[in-house]
This record gives structure tokens, C-alpha cells and sequence, in this order.
């Protein structure tokens, strides 16, 4: 009889697009499931692995069983997946075979500049072979950012000319990531449908068309809510086909050489300061997205009297705040940023920030 192998699900997209939102729901929906995640960070901080363990308020506790022992959600943060296969993800793996019976399902988000293809070619390894396949590779792309022109500048004639005076916007690198995003996918998700007209859809759906064959299928969605049976239960087996795969970046993984990797080009950094100002905090925040290529910046903010945490989410230009929960007793009241982009210099956005910390009293 053969094998039942575990299967594994493989988020991928871009910085922002939506990865940890869709898996928070997954989680939700997945009553009775029990599911490992695996998370993965760009930057130094893991704050996607925080808010998918973080209950809400209203938080009704009925969904996944998240495996126990180390509450289930490994973190990968500080680095790339896709570099670090053999160091970091592969023993992560093993412990997750050794527990097999003990798990339905694995989820695995890759961070936002992780090339999909490494990680899925990894299930070829006979360790992993034998109790694993990839279920699917799903790729979210963010529905209005690749609708205005961010990614790829086949969009359309005046989104390009408006875009080529945009040096932040203009980059080629960016588009190769989307092009390796979704050359290795099963199931292509647009996500913030939401925030797209009927005719951003079009453009969204013309460039999903030229980088993807008619028998991969998209998803327009709206804050993460998928179907499960949409997104679980694929069997696409995508491990058998990955080596056909064309990448733009195949070279630089080909020898175990790493150097010249696209995201070696992205700076990353934390900054951790006191109990700040929120509105002025949002404020500098929203004047840094629009002087600097800021790509990504996420993290929690303490503000003084306020027992919840405030998380903030950038995401180009846009930014989102919302507070998730309580302050625990053991957590330090203090405000972190992750920031992720090119060319951006630590130092003087801290300065920046400083301006909206709160002044300790003696
Ligand atoms: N309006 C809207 N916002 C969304 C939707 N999906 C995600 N967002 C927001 O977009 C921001 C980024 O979402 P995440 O789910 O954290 O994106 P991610 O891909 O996990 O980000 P990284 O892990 O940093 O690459 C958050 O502020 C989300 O609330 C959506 O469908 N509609």
C-alpha cells in the first residue's frame, strides 16, 4: 500500500501581498485540522509568526489545531528560505516527519523575496520524499499593486510612461520576482479585491495571463477569505514538475552560490524605540513611504496609557493600523519596525522616528 504522504502547502508573493492574512484564515477555517506552520522572514523580526499566534478579541477558538510542541508555528526569520533550504529548512522538515502522525497538513509562508523553486525542489530530497509532497505552490499577488504598474510594466502605455519618471516604482528586479513567483505556481491568488475596479481586475488578469499557463487557476479575494477547499487538497504534486520550471534567478542557485541574489540588493533593518505619539508616529511614517523605496515596513507600536498593542502594516505607500491585543505582563512596552527596501539608511529613519517617541518621565 502506498504511502500516505503528508501534504504541504507553499504561500508565496511578494513583500505585503497578503501571504500572512490567506494563512491566518486557513487557520480559522481549518476546525479539526492539525496543521504545522512554517514562517518565513525576510527581516530580523518575526512578527508574521506573532500575529498568526496572536487570538483576537473575539476570537472563538475553533479553529486548526495548530500541532503541538513549540505551538506548532516554526520561525524562519533572518534570511531568505530560499537560501538557507539546507541550514534552516530542511532540519525543520525532519522534525516534522519524525512527528507525521501528529500532522495533517504543513503550511509553509515563504517570506516576500523567496523564490519559490528551491524550496519546492528541497521535496525531492529522499528524506523528505518519502513522507512529503507539495500539495501547491499558491502565489498571492497584491491586486492593486500589480494593477498599478509596480511589478511589471507591461500593464499598460500610461501606467509605463508615469511610471518611468518613478525611480521607486522602476525596478526590474522586482518584476523578475513576480515573473519566478508565479512561474512556480498551482493556484494564483489576487488578493485586496477589495481595493480594485473592474477595470484594474482586467490588468490584473492580462499580466497573470502572460506569465502563467490557462490551466493554473486565479482567485480574486478579499482580506485572506478563501474557500478551504479552494486552497487545501490541490494534490499537485508540484515537486515532480519543479525541475521544468524556468527561473530568472536559476543560475545564481544552480552551484550553491548565493551572491548576486536578487534580495541581496534589499536592505533590511529593525528599529526599536520607546512608547511613541500615534498620530505623529503615522504621520513621519506616511512622509518616509513617499520619499523613500520602502517596500515593506510592519511591526507594533507601544503607545503610553494604551494596554493594546498597535500593529502597523506598510505596504508601498499605503498603511494600516489597527490594535491586536493586550500588552502581555512579560512583554516589554516598546515600539518595533521592521523595514525592508533599497537603498533606505537606518540611522536617518530612526532619526526620524525618534521624533515621535514620548519622553520618559523621571
Ligand atoms: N484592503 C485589503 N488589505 C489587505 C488584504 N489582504 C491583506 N491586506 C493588508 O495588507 C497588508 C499586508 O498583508 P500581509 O498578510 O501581512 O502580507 P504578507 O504577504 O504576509 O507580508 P510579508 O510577510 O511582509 O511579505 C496588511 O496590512 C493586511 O491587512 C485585502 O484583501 N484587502
Amino acid at each position: 500500500m502506498q504511502l500516505n504522504k503528508i501534504p504541504a502547502t507553499v504561500v508565496t508573493g511578494f513583500l505585503g501581498s497578503g501571504k500572512t492574512t490567506l494563512l491566518s484564515n486557513v487557520l480559522k477555517q481549518a476546525a479539526g485540522k492539525r496543521i504545522a506552520v512554517i514562517v518565513n522572514e525576510f527581516g530580523e523580526l518575526d512578527i508574521d509568526a506573532d500575529l498568526l499566534r496572536s487570538c483576537p478579541l473575539d476570537c472563538e477558538d475553533e479553529g486548526a489545531n495548530v500541532v503541538e510542541g513549540q505551538d506548532g508555528i516554526y520561525e524562519l526569520a533572518n534570511g531568505c528560505i530560499c537560501c538557507t533550504v539546507e541550514e534552516e529548512f530542511l532540519p525543520v522538515m525532519q522534525q516534522l516527519v519524525e512527528r507525521r502522525d501528529d500532522i495533517d497538513h504543513i503550511l509553509i509562508e515563504t517570506s516576500g523575496l523567496a523564490l519559490p523553486k528551491p524550496l519546492v525542489q528541497a521535496f525531492n530530497w529522499p528524506e523528505i520524499k518519502q513522507y512529503c509532497t507539495v500539495d501547491a505552490v499558491i502565489t498571492v499577488i497584491d491586486g492593486p499593486a500589480v494593477a498599478g504598474g509596480r511589478f511589471a510594466h507591461d500593464v499598460d502605455k500610461v501606467q509605463a510612461q508615469r511610471l518611468a519618471d518613478e525611480s521607486l516604482d522602476h525596478d526590474p528586479s522586482l518584476q523578475e520576482l513576480l515573473d519566478d513567483q508565479l512561474s512556480a505556481a498551482d493556484l494564483v491568488i489576487v488578493s485586496k479585491n477589495d481595493l480594485l475596479s473592474e477595470h484594474e481586475r482586467g490588468q490584473v488578469t492580462d499580466v497573470v495571463a502572460k506569465r502563467v499557463p490557462e490551466s493554473v487557476k486565479t482567485s480574486y479575494i478579499s482580506n485572506g477569505e478563501a474557500p478551504l477547499d479552494l486552497l487545501l487538497g490541490i494534490d499537485a504534486k508540484a515537486e515532480e514538475r519543479i525541475d521544468q520550471v524556468h527561473n530568472h534567478h536559476d543560475h545564481h542557485h544552480a552551484h550553491g552560490e548565493h551572491h548576486d541574489h536578487a534580495h541581496d540588493h534589499f536592505d533590511s533593518f529593525v528599529i526599536s524605540i520607546g512608547e511613541v505619539d500615534s498620530d505623529k508616529l503615522q504621520t513621519i511614517l506616511k512622509q518616509l513611504l513617499s520619499q523613500h523605496a520602502i517596500y515593506r515596513a510592519k511591526g507594533f507600536a507601544a503607545l503610553p496609557g494604551k494596554p493594546m498593542r498597535q500593529v502597523l502594516q506598510a505596504v508601498g505607500e499605503r498603511l494600516d493600523v489597527h490594535f491586536d491585543r493586550l500588552w502581555q505582563a512579560e512583554e516589554a512596552r516598546k515600539t518595533q519596525l521592521v523595514f525592508i527596501g533599497k537603498g533606505i539608511d537606518k540611522a536617518s529613519i530612526e532619526a526620524e522616528l525618534l521624533q515621535a517617541q514620548i519622553a520618559e518621565t523621571a
